[in-house]
């Protein structure tokens, strides 16, 4: 997708703090942390968000999860609690539309997020 922030990230023509790699997914630091721990989780092919993300039917969705779950234990807030979010649709927030799962960790997540 030549206009998406985050296929850009992937193709490297946008730098960014990565923190893990697959061979399907990329994992890199989000600009504006509201978290001490705030790490965006994104398959390196586009899809504009978890619903499409669901319908991809080749592992892809389990590979993103897997991945974040590698970013928190890495961060070391596998053990004390950590959250990962998809905000899907602007009305839940979402402003990029490659999909992502945040990974957020390392202060008291309080609920509901809001
Ligand atoms: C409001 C939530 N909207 S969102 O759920 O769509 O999340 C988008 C996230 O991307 C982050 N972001 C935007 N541009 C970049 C970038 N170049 N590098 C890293 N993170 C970025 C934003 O800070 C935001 O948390």
């Amino acid at each position: 997708m030549t206009d998406c922030l985050f296929c850009k990230i992937v193709a490297k023509e946008i730098p960014a703090d990565v923190v893990h790699e697959g061979d399907r997914t990329l994992a890199f630091r989000d600009i504006n942390p509201q978290a001490p721990t705030h790490v965006l989780v994104i398959p390196k092919e586009h899809h504009p968000d978890a619903a499409a993300l669901a319908t991809a039917d080749d592992g892809l969705a389990d590979d993103v999860l897997k991945a974040a779950h590698a970013v928190a234990v890495q961060e070391g807030v596998a053990e004390t609690g950590y959250r990962v979010v998809f905000n899907t649709g602007a009305g839940a927030g979402q402003t990029v539309f490659h999909v992502h799962a945040h990974v957020l960790g390392g202060r008291n997540l309080t609920w509901p997020p809001g």
